[in-house]
Formats: structure tokens, sequence, C-alpha cells
């Protein structure tokens, strides 16, 4: 199930944030997050999955990216991970691309899959983020995620007091590569929050990221 495939656009995230990138976004979420930017690949109280979704083949995508010229490929979603047998087959058809995954982090990826994709882009959910009762927190997927030396690991952060909340994760599952990236559907608020997290997580010694898209696009959609 597959709810858009867009570019060429800038990755705007994390560790190959600016790179000539494809987008393929797939359906569904095992998580309900109230600030989630993409409700249409799961909310299906709010809309139709007859309509927001489509059904492709694993031929059909790899025929899209091979049309066009971008060498990284990117797939989101939702959360791709829930359809990881036919994640391994595209990434495998795509053998010729760098494949990114980003992945909310409670999936325990196959073997299959972290042996063909290129990286993992891990976002666990903090708790103001996801929804109460979600398991937003699978440790024997974070430790597999941190273990395969795939991943690495991209917070979405609303304000610097809850940077601690991040250390605390990292700490417990001795995540590599930390990633800290400002929510914000606007570039406004993602230039302040930035900003104002920008000393903490140098003074943490981790990465910053912008939502390249986001200053650049603001909130449009495909992009
Ligand atoms: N340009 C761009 N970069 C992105 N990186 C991760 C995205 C996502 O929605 O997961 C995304 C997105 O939606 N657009
Ligand atoms: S995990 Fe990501 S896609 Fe799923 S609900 Fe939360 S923000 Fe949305
Ligand atoms: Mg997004």
């Amino acid at each position: 199930m597959v709810a858009e495939c867009f570019g060429p656009t800038f990755q705007g995230e994390g560790p190959s944030v600016g790179q000539q990138s494809l987008f393929v976004r797939l359906s569904r979420c095992n998580l309900s997050c109230p600030g989630c930017d993409t409700p249409e690949t799961w909310d299906w109280s709010r809309f139709d999955p007859r309509e927001v979704s489509t059904r492709h083949g694993v031929e059909d995508l790899a025929a899209w990216v091979m049309a066009r010229s971008p060498r990284l490929v990117v797939v989101t979603g939702g959360e791709p991970l829930l359809q990881q047998p036919q994640l391994v087959d595209l990434v495998q058809v795509l053998s010729g691309r760098r494949v990114e995954v980003e992945t909310n982090g409670t999936v325990v990826p196959m073997p299959e899959l972290v042996e063909s994709v290129s990286g993992f882009n891990v976002s666990p959910k903090l708790a103001a983020f996801a929804a109460p009762g979600d398991r937003r927190i699978v440790p024997e997927a974070l430790e597999a995620l941190a273990a395969c030396g795939k991943a690495r690991f991209k917070f979405v952060v609303h304000e610097a007091g809850q940077l601690d909340e991040v250390a605390s994760l990292v700490e417990e599952f001795s995540l590599p590569d930390v990633w800290v990236m400002p929510e914000g559907a606007n570039s406004a608020v993602v230039l302040r929050t930035m900003r104002e997290l920008a000393d903490q997580v140098l003074g943490r010694g981790w990465n910053l990221t912008p939502r390249l898209h986001t200053l650049l696009w603001e909130a449009e959609r495909g992009r």
C-alpha cells in the first residue's frame, strides 16, 4: 500500500540532508501520534484508504524509480517496516541505488532488509509526541537497530527541555549516531526551535538537522 511517490527533491532530514532523492511513502502505521504530519497514511477515521492509498507492485515502484535520475531513494511512511517482505523485494530490485528507510524504531528489521538498505533513519517518539497508550518504545527493536551498524537515530524535539529524555534513551539503548531535529510544520518554528536547541545539541556531542523541505516549501505536499 503506497500513499505517494514524489521527487526529485532534497532529502530534508538527517545525515543525507540536501541530497537529491526520490521518495516512496508507504501507507499504514502502528502508532497514532497526534502531531503526525502524514495522517493520511494511517488515520482511516479521517481518510478513506481507497482514496489516499494505492496498491502498487514492487515492479511498478521500481519502474517509477528507474525512470528518474537521483541516486538516493528514501522509503518513508507511515511506518514502512509494517510491509517488510515487500520492502525487502523493493530494496533488492533497486540494488543500483542507495536506499534509506525512515522508521519509528518499533519493528525489528529482517536480516534481508538490514543487508540490502544503505541506512535506517530511526525516529523513536518522545512521550509528549506519541499518543498515550501507543507502544512507542520497543526495546528489542531499538536494540536490533542500534546493533545492526546501519542506523542513525533522529529525535524530533519541540523544546530544549526534552533533550534529557533523548539522553536517557541514548544511554539506555546505547544508540549510536544521534541527530536532533526540530518539530515544526512551518519554517519560522523550525528555525526558532533549531536556534534554541543548537548550543545544547553541540554540548551533548550530537548532530543537528533542519527540516530543509519545511524551510524551503513550508507544509507543501509532495516535497
Ligand atoms: N524532502 C523531504 N524529506 C524528507 N525526509 C523525511 C521525510 C518524511 O516524511 O519522512 C521527508 C519529506 O516528506 N520530504
Ligand atoms: S510514527 Fe510517524 S507516521 Fe506513525 S503516527 Fe507517528 S509521526 Fe505519524
Ligand atoms: Mg515527514
